[in-house]
């Protein structure tokens, strides 16, 4: 294996093996404390332009299978892990991470000490790194990741959203059956494409929802004319507060639809409301987040992956908080007062992560139906 090394931003260096494509690549490197789900995460959008670092120490021994993607491929920048798992074993498995790694020219490292790099990005906040294996220049390296620019103020939806709108009618994967899908549909959801996880799809068609995906940057009109009976703000990855064509179809769609929003689909939401996000020190990236529904008080254990949050102080007099992170206090919801129009900042789809939230999709559901 070929030696790889990582060096942040402010001059610390880890030395490592690559088990996944060889070559240099830049990015934000964020950690995910889960336990299992990599396939899940290295396939979500949302983390286009970072790497990402596992905080469990042994990754890989299940392989990679063909009905866990949450979108059409891996979009982080690298992989970062403790202990790559030579082998792997799981009777859905049809390759190995390494393979799939290296099929998509991904760069995987392993042999890293995952634990000194999470608490320097717990004590200092996420920074920029640059990870290579061609070149044990140092100083070079050292050079290039101090000039990284920040993902802050650019539009990454771009990247990830897709060109063409498409309908999406499977649900979600039952052991020994496959994916469902209903007989027919009671629904018609229009989700605006900022990034869109699978999961969330699937758990709208178990609904009774068909679902049509759309690029982030269709004109408002042109969802009308799909006639939705309801609108979805999808995830997606960087800073929302660049994503003007989405926060102009959220001011329009809340006008005139019931809305739900997941992540990155609350924060334009939100924004569209009249509030601002701003960058978190290290973010939220785990399937164990305790999340407060401060109307019943229950705490739900949460999958979440964000790296900007809503401002609580800047949301208007239209918009309350529904949610609230018992670990930060950050806002991990909110609702118009007057139209049934909601978001979440956690990811109730999980995947991967706690099943708790999975009811949003049924609130939405029975919400829309509230209003016909
Ligand atoms: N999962 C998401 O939608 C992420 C939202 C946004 N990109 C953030 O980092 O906060």
């Amino acid at each position: 294996m070929k030696a790889a090394y990582l060096v942040l931003e402010d001059g610390t260096v880890f030395k490592g093996a690559s088990f996944g494509a060889n070559g240099e690549v830049e990015g934000e490197v964020v950690f995910n404390t889960s336990m299992t789900g990599y396939q899940e995460i290295l396939t979500d959008p949302s983390y286009y332009g970072q790497m990402v670092c596992m905080t469990y120490p042994l990754i890989g021994n299940y392989g990679v299978n063909e009905e866990d993607f949450e979108s059409n491929r891996p979009y982080v920048t690298a992989f970062i892990v403790k202990e790559y798992s030579k082998t792997y074993s799981n009777y859905r498995a049809t390759t190995s991470l390494s393979n799939f790694l290296k099929k998509y020219n991904i760069i995987g490292i392993e042999g890293i000490d995952t634990r000194k790099l999470v608490r320097h990005i717990r004590e200092r906040g996420s920074m920029n790194a640059i990870i290579s294996t061609e070149t044990g220049d140092i100083d070079y390296l050292k050079e290039k990741a101090k000039n990284i620019p920040s993902i802050v103020g650019k539009d990454l939806v771009q990247y990830v959203s897709t060109k063409k709108p498409y309908e999406w009618t499977q649900g979600s994967w039952i052991l020994g059956k496959g994916y469902y899908t209903p007989e027919s549909f009671d629904l018609h959801i229009v989700a605006i494409d900022f990034g869109i996880k699978r999961n969330i799809l699937r758990y709208f068609v178990d609904n009774g929802c068909k679902v049509t995906v759309v690029p982030a940057n269709t004109k408002f009109e042109d969802i009308e004319k799909l006639n939705p009976d309801g609108i979805f703000l999808s995830n997606g990855p960087g800073d929302p507060e660049p994503i003007s064509y989405g926060i102009d179809i959220a001011k329009k769609a809340v006008e005139k639809y019931p809305v739900f929003g997941i992540c990155l689909g609350n924060q334009i939401l939100s924004i569209a409301l009249g509030g601002k996000t701003y960058k978190l020190k290290f973010g939220h990236h785990g399937g164990n987040q305790p999340v407060m529904d401060l109307d019943t008080k229950k705490v739900e254990i949460t999958a979440q992956n964000h790296c900007f949050a809503v401002d609580i102080d800047s949301l208007s007099d239209i918009v309350e908080v529904t949610h609230i992170n018992l670990n930060d206090k950050t806002v991990e919801g909110v609702r118009h007062k007057t139209k049934p129009v909601f978001a979440v900042q956690y990811h109730p789809e999980n995947s991967p992560g706690p099943h708790d939230a999975i009811y949003l999709f049924k609130r939405f559901v029975d919400l829309i139906k509230s209003c016909k």
